[in-house]
């Protein structure tokens, strides 16, 4: 399971929880401008946006969970087991694989208008990265400073849907996860006026009842309800500080806990990391699942010009403070 996030104050703001039970070995990776960008069916990228985000960089090559470029496009790849379907190579179609797909729109689109464009043309083809390295069931939120989408790959052939909520999990399909928030039209952070009936008298007896019926659990259906409540009721001072201390609240609203999701014997899922990239900035921030220190790496201390990617392997170990 998985969580993506936007948010806004002064800045803009993308990000993500990745909750798994193992991890790939994934970093923070900076693709600069001419690192050239090879791709199984079209034509390589020899200079494109510049872009940072989480990779497992393979064979030289960054295989992007999530990520924004130097405009402040963001794109974000989340689990979408049973519904994902990839397709053959079609004439006419820029036929791209899934785990291409990240850095050819970051590569190429400065704003959501632009990506509207180009996946009018694509074919999310099915081919594998490698026999180790199989394709992954994924569906993505791409966002702009003003407007997020959810493209899905499906039977029936590409959806894209306008998100405006900002917010993505995994299953079921985007149309149903919006849908089911009209379940929740009775929630309010205010304080909950007795509706229930006029002939019994009922007690507020605790803050925070208006939003009794908001779903705790951790399956997506309801981390998608209960990240678009905090994150649309969300207000913060307007600083670097407040802005993403708010936006790791919004994405711990959702946090896995091991423990709580059992795969296997001794397997539990859990929130591998927390991202922030502050995508006006390119400053990307994490957190890990034992370190709650916010580590931060800026595409701007890098040369964006050059042709290295250039990769932070994360800092996982807890960072404590003593005081005396
Ligand atoms: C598993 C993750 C989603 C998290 C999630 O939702 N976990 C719940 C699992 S469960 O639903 O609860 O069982 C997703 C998110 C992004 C993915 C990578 C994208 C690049 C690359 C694409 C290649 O084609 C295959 C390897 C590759 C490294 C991918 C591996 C894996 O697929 C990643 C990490």
């Amino acid at each position: 399971m998985c969580t993506a996030a936007t948010y806004t104050t002064k800045d803009h703001y993308f990000g993500r929880n990745l909750d798994l039970e193992f991890s790939y070995n994934e970093t923070v990776t900076v693709t600069p401008r001419n690192y050239p960008f090879q791709f199984r069916k079209v034509k390589a990228l020899e200079s494109h946006y510049a872009m940072i985000g989480m990779a497992f960089v393979v064979d030289n090559y960054p295989l992007y969970y999530d990520a924004t470029n130097e405009k402040g496009l963001s794109m974000a790849g989340l689990n979408f087991p049973e519904n994902a379907d990839y397709k053959q190579e079609a004439e006419g179609k820029d036929n791209v694989t899934p785990f291409e797909f990240i850095p050819w729109i970051l590569g190429q689109c400065a704003t959501i208008k632009e990506v509207k464009e180009l996946l009018g043309r694509i074919n999310l083809i099915n081919i594998n990265f490698s026999e180790k390295l199989p394709l992954s069931p994924l569906h993505w939120m791409i966002s702009d400073r003003n407007e997020s989408i959810t493209v899905e790959s499906v039977k029936e052939g590409m959806k894209i849907y306008d998100n405006p909520v900002g917010i993505l999990t995994n299953n079921p399909t985007f149309d149903i996860q919006i849908f089911n928030l009209n379940n929740y039209v009775n929630i309010t952070r205010e304080v909950p006026e007795n509706r229930f009936s006029s002939a019994i008298a009922l007690d507020v007896y605790s803050r925070g009842m208006g939003g009794i019926g908001i779903p705790g659990d951790l399956s997506s259906s309801s981390r998608f309800v209960k990240a678009a409540f905090t994150k649309l009721n969300s207000v913060s001072g307007t600083s670097e500080s407040e802005s993403i201390s708010q936006f790791f609240y919004i994405l711990g609203s959702v946090n896995q806990e091991r423990g709580c999701v059992r795969l296997a014997e001794d397997t539990y899922e859990i929130t591998i990391y927390s991202s922030c990239c502050n995508v006006d900035k390119g400053v990307y921030y994490y957190k890990t699942y034992e370190n709650s220190q916010i580590t931060g790496v800026d595409m701007h201390n890098e040369n964006l010009d050059s042709q290295s990617i250039v990769s932070y392997p994360l800092i996982k170990e807890q960072q404590i403070k003593m005081q005396n």
